[in-house]
Formats: C-alpha cells, sequence, structure tokens
C-alpha cells in the first residue's frame, strides 16, 4: 500500500457518513477527486475529478467506450475505485455501499431502461420507494411522478415488459424520481427513443432543472440539448477529462475536436 492510499483510507474511515439518510442535503453536491476505477485489471478511469454543484445540471459527454457509464456505476457505488474519492453532501462516500447512496439521495437510470418486466407500472415505482425515508415510502407513490409522466397513470397496472422503449425510459426515470433523490444520475435517457418521448424527457429535465431542488448528471450526446440545458459540460476520453467549462461555451469545435469519430 502506498503512502497516499494509506492517508486515503484513513481519510475515508475517518469521515464515513455515520446517517447517511434521504432526508440528509447534497449541501456541497457531489466531488470526485481523481477517480481510478475499473473492471479488474482494466483501469477504465484513469483520473477523473468532477464536481456536481446543488441544483446545477451537469453534462456527461464523451464518445462510445470511454468510461462514462462506468463513472456513473462507480458514483452509484456499484463499482469500487482503485484510488481516488466520491464526496457527496459534503460527506465521503468512497467506500459506501449502493443502498447507502441511494438512501442519502443519489437516484440512478442506468443505460438500456433496466425496468423489471414481469411486475407492473405501479409494482416497478413501489420498488423505486425503498430508497425513500419512511414518511415518503408511507405516503405511496407521489402524484408529481404522475404528472411528469401521465402515460404511467393510464398503464399503471401494465407490465413493465408491455411497454414500448420509450415508455419503459420514463418509467425507469419515475422509478428514480418517486424517492425524491437529491441527485439524479441519468445514463443517456435520450438513447434510441422516439422524438416525442424524447421531447417528454427533455420538458421533466427541464422541469427538474426548474425546481433547483434536485441536481442532474447526464450522459448525452447531442450538442443543442447539452447546450439548452446543462449549466456546465465535462468531455471524457479515454478515463481523463480533456475538457470542460459552462454549457452556454460549448461549441461545435469543441465537439468536432473532442467527439466526432
Ligand atoms: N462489465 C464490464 N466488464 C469489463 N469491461 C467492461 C464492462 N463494462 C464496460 N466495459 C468496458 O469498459 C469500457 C468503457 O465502457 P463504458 O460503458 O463505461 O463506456 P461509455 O463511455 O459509457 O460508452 P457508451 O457510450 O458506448 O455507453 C469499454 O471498453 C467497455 O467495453
Amino acid at each position: 500500500m502506498t503512502e497516499n492510499t494509506m492517508t486515503e483510507n484513513m481519510m475515508m474511515e475517518n469521515t464515513a457518513p455515520k446517517t447517511a439518510g434521504a432526508g440528509q442535503a447534497s449541501g456541497a453536491g457531489l466531488e470526485l477527486k481523481h477517480l481510478e476505477a475499473g473492471y479488474g485489471e482494466s483501469m477504465i478511469l484513469r483520473d477523473v475529478s468532477l464536481t456536481v454543484k446543488p441544483g446545477q445540471v451537469v453534462c456527461l459527454m464523451g464518445r462510445n467506450g470511454v468510461g462514462k457509464s462506468t463513472l456513473m456505476k462507480t458514483v452509484m457505488g456499484l463499482i469500487k475505485p482503485k484510488r481516488g474519492t466520491i464526496a457527496y453532501g459534503g460527506q465521503n462516500y468512497t467506500k459506501q455501499p449502493p443502498d447507502r447512496r441511494a438512501k442519502a439521495g443519489i437516484g440512478y437510470v442506468p443505460q438500456g431502461r433496466d425496468v423489471f418486466p414481469q411486475l407492473t407500472v405501479e409494482e416497478n415505482l413501489l420498488l423505486g420507494l425503498e430508497a425513500a425515508d419512511a414518511k415518503l415510502r408511507r405516503a405511496g407513490i407521489p402524484q408529481h411522478v404522475f404528472d411528469k409522466f401521465p402515460v404511467l397513470k393510464e398503464m399503471i397496472h401494465r407490465k413493465g415488459g408491455d411497454l414500448s422503449g420509450g415508455q419503459q425510459q420514463q418509467l425507469s426515470i419515475a422509478r428514480a424520481l418517486v424517492s425524491e433523490p437529491k441527485l439524479l444520475l441519468l445514463d443517456e435517457p435520450m438513447e434510441g427513443i422516439q422524438p416525442s418521448i424524447v421531447m417528454d424527457i427533455e420538458r421533466v429535465i427541464e422541469s427538474i432543472k426548474a425546481s433547483r431542488t434536485m441536481s442532474v448528471l447526464l450522459i448525452e450526446q447531442s450538442l443543442s440539448f447539452a447546450t439548452s440545458i446543462a449549466d456546465y459540460y465535462y468531455v471524457l476520453d479515454k478515463g481523463v477529462i480533456v475538457a470542460e467549462g459552462s454549457s452556454a461555451d460549448l461549441s461545435e469545435d469543441q465537439v468536432r475536436r473532442h467527439l466526432a469519430v
């Protein structure tokens, strides 16, 4: 063990959150420092530092296979980083399991809308409530979820597997929203979705942003969407951040330089 790793480990043990209830605010947002993570010996993220401030929408861009989904899985605790730290709400979560992160207010919508096909829409949504605090669980599925995705109300008793791809994506986002997270991780929510539903999902992200009660880390390849909704962007390439800045400054030239195949 290197001296650095020892210091890092000591720091993690000292600062590990003792109670990580869903009511805790993400006062200081999400802060990743020098993350190194991957699969077995294969390191996909080599040195990633990234911040999502409370209320911000941050877009993570990058070519296929550069490690964007790996980054989200690491934030959610599904992959253990080899080095670096993950702080959320001012507390160190680097060694915390996924359920503690979920209870602390991190919601995750993985790529590929993995709804439970044999469960009804309602049952899928109730599963999302598991991450919520006792008060929210008692209250049941909140109405605001149906206000955002009215189609889910209409299809409440249908099986997840019977929904169209776009409706499944809406269900997947809604399932993350029922526990009223403070930070939402969205992995390419518009991928392979028909344009009308893309617009519905964009509107939901816009309403989340307008409410300023939730921050969003979004993987998205569309320049127009990234510039219209995100406050800040990062470009990942081969496991390191190669560009970042205010989304208003994200130009065609930046995209050509960093994202064109
Ligand atoms: N479970 C896994 N085991 C081993 N390698 C994996 C695993 N999942 C992903 N990888 C590899 O990690 C690298 C990064 O994949 P990742 O899915 O994070 O990229 P991405 O930027 O999200 O790409 P895309 O835009 O195609 O989703 C790829 O080379 C991929 O093959």
